[in-house]
């Protein structure tokens, strides 16, 4: 199979693809250039790797680069509150495989129709493998922005869904999962979350619709490391309370507080969004949580905690694997 039949029988023949494409473009894929029309507002793009044994394990099946790396790209379109409308897909392959194909291409059209995207085009090249997608949401015309440098002294700071689940996966994989185990359940949670990141696309445009939101970021290389970009960026500083961040359940039933804690704040891989908003804002949703306050300073994030989460105090800063307490997940340092 040459390069054209591939992209047109693994990429381009899906017809719900066909049908979305036409919805937001004049020009789909299948010429030079996508040509992207019918905007009503402004456009936010955002683009994101994933570099098979970085991002997802050397040993993992096509459909992960698929689910993780839409999910992932998606998530930062959520923190800016856009509503996701299309993406392209760079897609570098070491060889032609019709069976991880087959995987990718079925795994990456579930993942559109899960947040109603369409494959706006792309390139297909041979080397290591790596997937890179360029996501494209709408915003609307006027009003502010959700950017990092726009939290409010006074400001409370929030978090959706659970955290930890997908770090807490990764000692998983080596490990095999049989249903009749004790921690079956929890462990199969962990791996879900991992495997299908689900970012809020509502919560976001519902936090970008209210004006007493004010800041937010997509906390995919852990909670407190992403957080520090809002305080920087704001120089103010952000005060968080340990008790409060909703560690996800099935990671606490499988580790100790202190490891089930360090995932959550630090271990990444969370395609959530952290916000402030001002004191007044509350909202009907109980996957998100309140979790500190925005204080004066110079740019640093805080935690509180109680005496049973002492062990704080004690925690070495530095964790194996390229992360660290207040670094988060980093590619290079
Ligand atoms: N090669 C690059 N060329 C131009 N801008 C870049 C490049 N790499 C990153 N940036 C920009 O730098 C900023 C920070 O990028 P970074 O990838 O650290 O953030 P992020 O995408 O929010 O986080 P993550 O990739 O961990 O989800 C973004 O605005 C991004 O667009
Ligand atoms: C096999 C394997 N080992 C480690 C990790 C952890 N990890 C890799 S990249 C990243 C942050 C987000 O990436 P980026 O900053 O590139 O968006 C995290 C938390 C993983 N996902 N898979
Ligand atoms: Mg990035």
């Amino acid at each position: 199979m040459n390069e054209f039949d591939l992209i047109e029988h693994y990429f381009l023949s899906n017809t719900e693809n066909r049908r979305r494409t036409g919805s937001v473009t004049d020009v789909g894929n299948g010429d030079d250039c996508t040509v992207l029309s019918h905007l009503a507002g402004r456009l936010a793009i955002s683009t994101d790797t994933v570099v098979h044994g970085r991002h997802v394990p050397a040993s993992a099946p096509a459909g992960w680069l698929a689910s993780r790396g839409l999910g992932s790209s998606v998530s930062d379109l959520v923190a800016m509150g856009a509503k996701p409308l299309g993406f392209t897909l760079a897609l570098t392959l070491p060889k032609v495989s019709s069976g991880w194909l087959k995987g990718f291409s079925e795994a990456l059209f579930r993942a559109a129709d899960l947040y109603g995207i369409a494959l706006l085009g792309g390139d297909v090249t041979r080397g290591p493998l790596t997937a890179s997608y360029t996501v494209f949401g709408e915003l609307p015309k006027t009003g502010r922005l959700l950017t990092r440098a726009s939290a409010q002294l006074g400001d409370k700071v929030w978090v959706s869904g659970t955290l930890g689940a997908a770090a807490g996966a990764l000692p998983l994989f080596d490990q095999p999962l049989r249903s009749a185990d004790r921690s079956y359940r929890a462990r199969l949670q962990l791996l879900q979350a991992y495997v299908y990141p689900a970012p809020p696309v509502e919560l976001g445009v519902r936090l970008q619709a209210d004006s007493r939101v004010h800041a937010a970021i997509d906390i995919s290389d852990g909670l407190l490391a992403d957080l520090a970009h809002i305080a920087k960026a704001s120089q103010l500083d952000l005060n968080l309370n340990a008790s409060a961040i909703p560690v996800a359940p099935a990671l606490s039933e499988l580790y100790s507080r202190p490891h089930a804690l360090m995932h959550a704040m630090s271990g990444g891989d969370d395609y959530q969004v952290g916000f402030t908003a001002d004191p007044t804002w509350s909202i009907d949703d109980r996957m998100v949580s309140q979790i500190g306050e925005v204080m004066a300073g110079t740019g640093q994030v805080f935690i509180d905690h109680t005496p049973a989460d002492r062990w704080l105090e004690r925690l070495a800063t530095t964790l194996p694997g390229g992360m660290s307490l207040a670094t988060g997940y980093q590619h290079f340092g």
